[in-house]
This record gives C-alpha cells, sequence and structure tokens, in this order.
C-alpha cells in the first residue's frame, strides 16, 4: 500500500500503533495519522493525493486548529497565572499532528475495542466526530460515560503534558472508543504537544512553594515510553506521580 507506515519510528502513514506482540489482541479500528506541523516536519509522501482536494485541505484545517490551540493555550496560561510568552515558548512552532481512524461495525462488538482506554500524550487534542456516530468514552471517578458530539462542535481532550505543567491542576483524561454492530464509525483527533527538546516539570510559576506533584522527564524519553508498550490508562501520569 502506497501510505502505509514505515518503520521510522514517527508513526507516520496508514497502519496500527502499539503493537507488541504477535498474540496481541489489537484494536479494532485503522488508522492514518501525519504530523502536520511544522510544515518542515511534514513528510508528504505520506499524504494522499486522492482525493485531489486532500492536501489542500487539511493544510488549511491544521492551520485553522492552530489559531485555535494558541487561543485555548492563551487561556490556559491564564488561567494558571503564567505568562502566556511561557507557553508560546513550550509550544513553539506549534507541533500538530493528526490521526484519522476508522472504526469498521463489527458483528460482536462488545468482544472488541476500538481504541484502549488511554490519555493522550500530549498538551490536549482537539477531536472532530466526523460522522454522527458516537463511541467516544471518557473516565470520570471510575465510570465510563459516553460522549455525544455536540453538532458543529469540537471535542478537547487534555493530555499528560498540560497535567504535568499544571502540577495536576489540570487533569488529562483517560478515554476509549467503543464499536457498534450496524455503523462504522471516523473521528479525526489533532494532537497539539511541545516542542520535541522540553524537559516536563511541573512550572515553577504553577509550583510556587507548595508541593511538586510529578518528576521531570525529557519530551523526548516520554514519547518513547509512550509507543513502547500497548496503550494502558494514564501509564505516562502513573510514572511521572511523585504521590499517589
Ligand atoms: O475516536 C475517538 O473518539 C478517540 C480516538 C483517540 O482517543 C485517539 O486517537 O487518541
Ligand atoms: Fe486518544
Amino acid at each position: 500500500m502506497v501510505y502505509k507506515q514505515d518503520n521510522d519510528g514517527t508513526l507516520q502513514g496508514y497502519g496500527q500503533a502499539f503493537v507488541m506482540s504477535e498474540e496481541q489482541k489489537l484494536d479494532w479500528s485503522d488508522l492514518f495519522y501525519v504530523m502536520t506541523r511544522p510544515i518542515t516536519l511534514r513528510n508528504m509522501k505520506f499524504w494522499p493525493t486522492s482525493p485531489s482536494t486532500f492536501r489542500d485541505n487539511i493544510d488549511r484545517y491544521s492551520f485553522e486548529l492552530t489559531k485555535l490551540a494558541s487561543c485555548l493555550w492563551q487561556y490556559i496560561a491564564k488561567n494558571l497565572g503564567v505568562a502566556t510568552e511561557v507557553f508560546a515558548q513550550l509550544f513553539k512552532d506549534h507541533p500538530q499532528g493528526m490521526r484519522f481512524n476508522y472504526y469498521p461495525p463489527c458483528p460482536e462488538a462488545d468482544k472488541v475495542i476500538g481504541v484502549s482506554p488511554h490519555s493522550d500524550a500530549t498538551g490536549f487534542s482537539i477531536l472532530l466526530q466526523i460522522n454522527d456516530v458516537q463511541g467516544l468514552q471518557i473516565r470520570k471517578d471510575g465510570e465510563w460515560i459516553a460522549v455525544s458530539a455536540l453538532p458543529n462542535a469540537f471535542i478537547v481532550n487534555l493530555g499528560d503534558i498540560t497535567e504535568v505543567l499544571s502540577n495536576g491542576l489540570y487533569k488529562s483524561i483517560e478515554h476509549r472508543a467503543m464499536i457498534n454492530t450496524e455503523n462504522p464509525r471516523i473521528s479525526l483527533v489533532a494532537f497539539h504537544g511541545p516542542d520535541n527538546s522540553i524537559m516536563l516539570q511541573p512550572l515553577p510559576e504553577v509550583v510556587g512553594d507548595g508541593k511538586l506533584n510529578y518528576g521531570s522527564m525529557s519530551y523526548q524519553e516520554l514519547m518513547k515510553a509512550f509507543f513502547d508498550k500497548k496503550l494502558e490508562g494514564k501509564s505516562i501520569i502513573d510514572k511521572l506521580k511523585l504521590f499517589n
């Protein structure tokens, strides 16, 4: 297949992620992932040329989402009492990747899962539920709750990076995607992560004289830890938490 993943560690292209063994039961989904920003990191060999509008539309969508993401960072910074320049520096060049998820229906839908429980290893994700099929669930107080998409609205899932930077004032959300027996479901998730070179730790401006709740880890190390194992709840956060 022309756009299939390479073994270059970036997971771009068509394929599966988080496959650790031949025996593993895979998630019931097809996925396609491309890095969309910074533009210099785009690898156009993974960008389909058919339909002919694809590249142009994704480029424009990526640009508009970046504006939305900058706006959200400004609100988060304000809420945390941190100068907006601090976030602008951490998220400089607006790193962004897009994952297209296709979940085929399954006659035995209760025996499979579309995406295993996890939190996103990113700042936040802006999710668009493309067709009107429900499937996303979030975990709140130990219970799984179905999220219905509002018409013309995005779903924003906070990621692990925001939890650590905010010393836990913001919590990343554990979520999963379920399958149904009749209808395929399609979602498009745009991950907004930090600059690749950052050292991830709670922001001193947020911690102040208070208790430090998380240890530190380079973002590169964190991404490696995330992709080196099966998706499993809030595993990155569990690793970095100093107290339970
Ligand atoms: O399809 C969904 O609603 C969720 C997908 C997801 O969690 C992901 O791609 O990280
Ligand atoms: Fe996710």
